[in-house]
């Protein structure tokens, strides 16, 4: 049976509905709770970060099962309570012993979080979802975006142990629009810009990024504790580490990640990372050559029947994907779809692309993996 309920997250008021954004400031609406008797016992690994309240709202949106949550943190959150979906929870430091009797468990803490106790959670029989970058490169371990390869999991089920690995952020995003391109016309070589939002850094980074813009409009002192730059009105290469080829580790995710994805290591691809002063959506964009011919026109089909992808494409108005459009959107936005001049034939074309990264690029794209899971 269907039950109303009133949700929060935080502490503050919202009022939500499936599928919906949740919003502040109102009284409660209707809503679908799905406390199930006969579903998993979900964890959620990192609840008070960026990505862990979004769990909290996606599984809200998306209606996911489940009999029961054990929210986990850091000892320095124990103690604190969330209330989801009229229940109470609270939150309680992570230690060996968290996982017993629990199904599945979302993981969003960092990776040595996820080094240290995927593998005991796995051990008792609860299935992981891993956000970090752990375990992504680890044979045996399949690296989804349910849209792309959801056959990598393929006998994977809630309750029997084992990891699945979220991709990173940037190249979910890519990977979202360019596998339709790639299906119809195979991509050779890719070549991506990143302009990355706040929110791949962590939700201090997104505080950061709000205090120094009034710093730098009240004309104060430039508070930096995040990043060793000024970031209001800035922007840097990203602010992962720098690799032996010149590459930073961010760069290398993409190129190692799309083909493991894919399946395919002959593609080549070359990226270059930046952060922009951008709060939850990372933009991109990527220029792809093509083994066969593609038109514009082939291109904008192909994206517009791949799910989760919505396009923006009004040349006459000067009007392509932004990161607020896609910002708390669930859906990849495409535009600027051209064909690339620089080249002799109809093998080339540029594409601009903008999600959501803590939605798609990161809890949205786990609580889809889960939904393989059931
Ligand atoms: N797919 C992708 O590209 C993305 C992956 N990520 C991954 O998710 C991680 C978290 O990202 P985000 O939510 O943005 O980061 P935040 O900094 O906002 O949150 C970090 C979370 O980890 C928890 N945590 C920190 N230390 C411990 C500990 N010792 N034991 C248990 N929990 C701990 C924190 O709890 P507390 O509040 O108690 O400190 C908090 O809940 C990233 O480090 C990254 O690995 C993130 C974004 C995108
Ligand atoms: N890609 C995120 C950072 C991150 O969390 O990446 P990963 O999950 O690959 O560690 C960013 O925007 O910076």
């Amino acid at each position: 049976m269907r039950v109303a309920h009133s949700c929060a997250l935080r502490g503050a008021p919202l009022a939500c509905r499936p599928g919906q954004p949740l919003r502040a400031g109102r009284r409660s609406v209707q809503v679908f709770a799905k406390k199930v008797a006969d579903g998993p016992k979900v964890a959620i690994v990192g609840v008070t970060g960026a990505v862990g309240q979004e769990f909290l709202r996606v599984l809200h949106e998306r209606d996911f099962p489940y009999s029961d949550l054990v929210m986990l943190a850091s000892a320095r959150s124990a103690g604190r309570t969330y209330s989801f979906e009229g229940q109470e929870y609270t939150v309680q430091a992570l230690t060996e012993d968290s996982f017993a009797g629990v199904d599945l468990a979302l993981f969003s803490a960092g990776g040595g979080i996820s080094k240290k106790f995927a593998p005991i959670a796995s051990a008792a029989g609860c299935t992981v979802v891993d956000n970090s970058s752990a375990f992504r490169m680890t044979e045996g371990v399949p690296l989804v975006i349910p849209e792309v390869n959801p056959q990598a999991m393929e006998g994977m089920k809630y309750g029997k142990g084992g990891i699945v690995a979220n991709p990173n952020c940037s190249t979910i995003i890519a990977l979202m629009a360019v596998t339709p391109l790639h299906r119809a016309a195979k991509v050779k070589r890719m070549v991506v810009s990143t302009y990355q939002a706040a929110s791949g850094a962590g939700q201090a980074a997104m505080e950061e990024l709000e205090q120094q813009t009034r710093e730098a409009l009240d004309g104060k002192p430039i508070t930096t504790n995040i990043f060793p730059f000024q970031y209001a009105f800035n922007l840097f290469s990203h602010n992962s580490p720098m690799t032996d080829n010149g590459y930073n580790e961010e760069e290398m995710k993409l190129v190692k990640e799309t083909r493991k994805i894919w399946g395919q290591d002959d593609v080549s691809i070359t990226g270059t990372c930046i952060r922009v002063p951008v709060m939850r959506a990372h933009a991109e964009s990527i220029n792809l050559e093509f083994e066969n011919d593609i038109s514009e026109e082939e291109a904008l089909a192909a994206l517009a029947a791949f799910p989760g992808v919505s396009i923006i494409n009004d040349r006459a108005a000067n009007r392509f994907p932004t990161p607020l459009d896609a910002s708390n959107k669930d859906d990849v936005y495409v535009g600027r779809v051209r064909r690339d001049i620089s080249r002799p034939d109809s093998k080339g074309l540029d594409i601009f692309v903008c999600g959501d990264q803590i939605k798609k690029g990161a809890a949205l794209n786990a609580v889809q993996v889960a939904e393989l899971l059931l």
